[in-house]
């Protein structure tokens, strides 16, 4: 069965929130999603394993969170070249964090990324928690591509 990493940073729990229903969305379709708070991500090792990793964060002051650019410097370490990838995190009005992070999982890691990023301003509205599902299940098909 093919496994994926979740990984998310988050202040308020928001995040959170959309990476367990992305996970949801991948078990959905057949494959195996693992949950993880950035801060128990150490090595790159962490990062291994893996046939999917999907990297989110929230956008604060522009940006990703620090905690999420500390460990893109890990996975530039990890060897992910190839390995299917996504974006996502929760904003309020200009949301950079996504687009910020699929770039780099795309341009640096060369990672075999989905159509695009996901933004999310709650995981509770405007049908929010089906696009997080969905976006599991766009990760979870282009694996078996
Ligand atoms: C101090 C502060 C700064 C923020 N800056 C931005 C920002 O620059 N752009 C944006 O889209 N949202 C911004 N937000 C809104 C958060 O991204 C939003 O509340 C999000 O849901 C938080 O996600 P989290 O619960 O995963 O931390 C900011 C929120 C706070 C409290």
């Amino acid at each position: 069965m093919p496994k994926v990493l979740v990984v998310y940073a988050t202040r308020t729990g928001e995040t959170q929130s959309i990476a367990d229903l992305v996970a949801e969305g991948i078990r959905f379709s057949g494959a195996e999603a693992v949950v993880t708070n950035i801060n128990d991500i150490k090595t790159e090792a962490d990062l291994q394993g893996y046939d999917g990793l999907v990297f989110g964060s929230a956008t604060y002051h522009g940006d990703m969170m620090q905690k999420m650019k500390t460990m893109l410097f890990l996975a530039e370490k990890a060897g992910l070249e190839g390995k299917v990838g996504g974006a996502f995190g929760a904003f309020g009005w200009s949301g950079e964090a996504p687009d910020r992070i699929f770039d780099t999982m795309k341009n640096i890691f060369k990672m075999d990324m989905v159509s695009a990023p996901l933004r999310l301003k709650s995981s509770m509205l405007g049908g929010g928690t089906k696009m997080a599902q969905d976006y599991g299940r766009e990760i979870a098909a282009k694996l078996g591509e």
